[in-house]
């Protein structure tokens, strides 16, 4: 699996729509059996759902970079990120509003994950088998949900 641990990447052109980046937090890149999904705290709208944790890449900043703040800010980790599971557009997978969200595969590198910002809970979850597609997530996720499953079976 590709890796990388600095960003290099350019600012993207995000074609009009809000940049989202996430991040795919699986316990080991080579070997990935769960998966840490966050409980969102906020808007109302989506209060008590889970999602991958990242946020809005900043203007100048590659969504890499963008991606690496968040988890940083939201976590309180480092990470080492794999392999970007594409979506349908060039900007990654399309959110409710303007908006689309690039994700990347990504693995602990420094720090224990805690819930520091936006979430209420944190959980590993098995890729495999029923439980996961049970959480309640943000709808636009499940698409890319199905696809990391697939990308990492
Ligand atoms: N982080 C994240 N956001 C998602 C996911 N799915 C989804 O629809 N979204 C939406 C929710 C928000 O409208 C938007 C991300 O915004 P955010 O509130 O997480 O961004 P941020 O951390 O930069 O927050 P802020 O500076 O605006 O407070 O994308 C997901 O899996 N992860």
């Amino acid at each position: 699996m590709q890796t990388q641990t600095e960003g290099s990447a350019e600012p993207a052109d995000n074609g009009g729509l809000l940049q989202v980046v996430g991040g795919a937090i699986v316990d080991s890149l080579e070997r990935p059996v769960r998966l840490l999904v966050a409980r969102r705290t906020a808007p109302e709208a989506f209060a008590g759902m889970w999602e991958f944790p990242g946020g809005k890449v900043e203007a100048g900043e590659a969504p890499e970079d963008g991606l690496r703040r968040e988890l940083r800010e939201e976590l309180g980790v480092g990470v080492v990120l794999g392999d970007e599971i594409p979506g349908p557009l060039v900007q990654g997978w399309p959110l409710s509003g303007a908006a689309a969200m690039r994700v990347w595969v990504a693995a602990v590198h420094d720090g224990a994950p805690a819930p520091l910002e936006d979430h209420d809970e944190l959980r590993w979850v098995e890729l495999d088998g029923d439980r996961i597609m049970d959480l309640p997530w943000i709808p636009a996720d499940l698409p890319i949900v199905d696809a990391l499953r697939r990308h990492l079976a």
